[in-house]
C-alpha cells in the first residue's frame, strides 16, 4: 500500500509556492504539513493566498529554515534565485532525504559559464530537469526525462518562458526540419514577475500597457532554452528571444518562427509534431483556433500549434500555457510525482476555465 507523503514549501506566499499549495490540497497522495515565508511568517496560509481554505488553510507560515523544513518526503522551494541554492545545501547539511524540487533558475543549467554570464554569481550543481515531456534526439516517445525524474532525488523545475518556447519547437528541431535560427516572441502575464512590489507591476503602470523586456539577447531563459534543445538535437542554435509583458495576471502565448528546410511539407511537420500524440497534458493542431491562454490557465496543459507560412517558407508554432500551471506548479507536482513513484498525472488539474 502506498504511503502519503508530507510536503513542505518554502516561500509559500509567492505566486509560484501559493499555486503548489492549491494543487496540494487537492492532491489525494501528497498532504501540504508545513509552509514557510519570510516577511508573511505567522500569518496562516489562507491569510496570504485566501483561495485556500479548510486545513491547508489554518496552517501558519514559519520563518525560512533548514530546520523548519526537516521532516517532511517532499519539500518545494519557490525562493527567489539564490536563496533556493543556498537553502538547498543548508538542507543537506541539516541531513535531509526528502525529494527537494526548486523552481528557482538555480539548480537548471549545467553551464557554469552560462549560469555566470546570465545570473552573474557562480553556478550551483545542476538537478534533474524538471520537464518529463523534454524531447531527447532520437526519441519516439518521450521516455529519458521520466526515467531520469523517477530516480532524481533533487529536481528543477523549468522557467515558464523556457518551457513555452521548448514545447513549442523541440518537435521540428528533432526532425530537423527547420534551420536553427529561431526567432522566438513571447506574450506573458505579470504573475510571471512574482508577488514582490515593483513600480513597473502596479496596476497603473501595466493596465494600459504592452510592455517588452529583456531584449537584445539578454534574458536569462535563453541559456536555459537552447540547453533543451541540444538535448532534442540542436548542437548549433541561434535564438532571437523578446518577451513582452501584456495586462493579464496569467497565461504565456509564445510564438516561435523558424526557416523550414527545403522541401519540408505540411505532412512533414504534421509527423513531427505527432510525437505529442500519446502526451496526455500537450494538444496539439495545425489550424485555427491558435492557441490561447484561457484554455490552459489553472491547469497543468500546453496547447501547441504548427503551421507553415508558405510565403515566408517558414514554421511557425505556438505555444500557450499557464506560468504558473505547467510553468511551475504543475510541472512540480508533475516531476514531484515521477519521484515518488506516483501515477505522473496525480493533482494535476487538465480541465480549464474558459472565458
Ligand atoms: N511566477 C512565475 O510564473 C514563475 C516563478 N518561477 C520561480 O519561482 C520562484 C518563486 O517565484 P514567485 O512565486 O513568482 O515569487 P514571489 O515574489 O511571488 O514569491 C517569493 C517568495 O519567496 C519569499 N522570499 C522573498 N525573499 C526572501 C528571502 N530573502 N529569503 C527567504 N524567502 C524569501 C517570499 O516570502 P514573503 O512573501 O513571506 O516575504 C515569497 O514567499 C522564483 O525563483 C521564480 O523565478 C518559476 C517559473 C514561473
Ligand atoms: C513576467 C516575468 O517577469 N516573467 C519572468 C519569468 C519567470 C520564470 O519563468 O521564472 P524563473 O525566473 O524562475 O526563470 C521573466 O521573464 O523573468
Amino acid at each position: 500500500m502506498h504511503m502519503n507523503s508530507r510536503a513542505a514549501i518554502a516561500g509559500v506566499s509567492g505566486y509560484a509556492g501559493g499555486e503548489i499549495a492549491r494543487l496540494l490540497t487537492a492532491h489525494p497522495d501528497i498532504t501540504l504539513s508545513i509552509v514557510t515565508g519570510a516577511s508573511s511568517a505567522g500569518n496562516t496560509l489562507a491569510q496570504m493566498h485566501p483561495n485556500i481554505t479548510g486545513p491547508q488553510g489554518a496552517l501558519v507560515i514559519q520563518e525560512t529554515t533548514a530546520q523548519a523544513l526537516c521532516g517532511v518526503d517532499v519539500i518545494f522551494l519557490a525562493l527567489p534565485h539564490g536563496h533556493s541554492a543556498r537553502l538547498s545545501d543548508e538542507l543537506a547539511r541539516a541531513g535531509t532525504s526528502a525529494l527537494i524540487i526548486d523552481c528557482a533558475a538555480d539548480h537548471r543549467l549545467s553551464d557554469a559559464d552560462e549560469w555566470h554570464r546570465y545570473y552573474g554569481t557562480d553556478a550551483a550543481e545542476p538537478w534533474t530537469y524538471g520537464m518529463p515531456e523534454l524531447l531527447h534526439s532520437g526519441e519516439t516517445q518521450m521516455t529519458r526525462q521520466r526515467d531520469a525524474l523517477a530516480h532524481a532525488g533533487q529536481i528543477a523545475v523549468p522557467g515558464c518562458n523556457a518551457t513555452a518556447v521548448t514545447l513549442a519547437i523541440q518537435p521540428a528541431i528533432a526532425a530537423h526540419i527547420v534551420e536553427l535560427t529561431l526567432c522566438a516572441t513571447l506574450s506573458v502575464g505579470y504573475s510571471g514577475a512574482g508577488r514582490s512590489p515593483k513600480q513597473h507591476l502596479l496596476a497603473s503602470e501595466a493596465l494600459g500597457a504592452i510592455v517588452p523586456y529583456g531584449v537584445g539577447g539578454t534574458h536569462r531563459h535563453i541559456p536555459e532554452i537552447i540547453q533543451n534543445l541540444r538535448i532534442s538535437g540542436a548542437d548549433d542554435v541561434r535564438l532571437a528571444f523578446t518577451p513582452v509583458l501584456v495586462p493579464t495576471a496569467r497565461g504565456i502565448v509564445a510564438t516561435v518562427v523558424a526557416p523550414l528546410h527545403a522541401s519540408v511539407s505540411a505532412d512533414d511537420v504534421a509527423h513531427a509534431y505527432s510525437i505529442y500524440d500519446n502526451e496526455p497534458l500537450i494538444g496539439v493542431s495545425h489550424e485555427a483556433p491558435w492557441p490561447s491562454t484561457a484554455p490552459v490557465n489553472a491547469t497543468g496543459c500546453a496547447l501547441v500549434n504548427a503551421v507553415i507560412d508558405e510565403r515566408a517558407h517558414s514554421l511557425v508554432t505556438i505555444c500557450a500555457l499557464d506560468n504558473l500551471g505547467k510553468g511551475t506548479a504543475s510541472a512540480a507536482i508533475q516531476s514531484a510525482n515521477l519521484a515518488l513513484g506516483l501515477p505522473e498525472l496525480t493533482g494535476i488539474p487538465t480541465i480549464g476555465v474558459t472565458p
